[in-house]
């Protein structure tokens, strides 16, 4: 059949569209073992904001510490800011009620406080690589509890080149 005059096949969904900015937005991530990106769309489809796991505005990526283990004070993990926060305080639109989360890491029990407070009522995650711990089960506790519909996001393989 000629398909001439017809929309091109192959496009995008939706899902990969927003993973993809998700993706894309964590390729900046300073963390040298988890680079996590985030990205909030609209009820219909806009996306409102993005945000990547970094320190806070003055705290500089080669002065505060990217390490794991130690003294908590020397490791990253009491001062970086995580991505799904950042695309949260990123936002300068006003409501974020009904929105939508796109994020390469399931959310920790921290975020889950802000996204349910935000008003977010979708997540769509990919890794869930800390499942097992305390803070994933206590974020999905209160998403439970708050009515916060999440689903892993399916993976299609699709390699998306961006030459930059
Ligand atoms: N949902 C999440 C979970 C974690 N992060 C950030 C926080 C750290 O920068 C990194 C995790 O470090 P790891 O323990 O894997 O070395 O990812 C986030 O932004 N969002
Ligand atoms: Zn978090």
């Amino acid at each position: 059949m000629d398909k001439k005059g017809q929309k091109r096949q192959g496009y995008l969904s939706w899902d990969e569209y927003f993973m993809g900015v998700a993706m894309l937005s964590g390729m900046r991530s300073k963390d040298p073992h988890s680079q996590v990106g985030a990205c909030i769309v609209s009820e219909d489809n806009k996306i409102l904001s993005m945000g990547y796991n970094g320190f806070p505005k003055g705290c500089s990526d080669d002065e505060f510490p990217w390490g794991r283990e130690g003294d908590p004070l020397d490791t990253k993990y009491l001062y970086v800011t995580h991505s799904e926060l950042n695309a949260i305080l990123n936002y300068r639109g006003g409501s974020l009620e009904g929105a939508k989360l796109y994020v390469s890491l399931f959310p920790c029990n921290e975020c889950a406080k802000a996204i349910i407070q935000a008003g977010i009522r979708t997540i769509v995650y990919d890794c869930d690589k800390y499942a097992d711990t305390p803070s994933v089960i206590a974020s999905k506790k209160m998403l439970d509890a708050a009515g916060v519909r999440y689903y892993k996001y399916n993976r299609t393989d699709r390699e998306i080149t961006i030459k930059v």
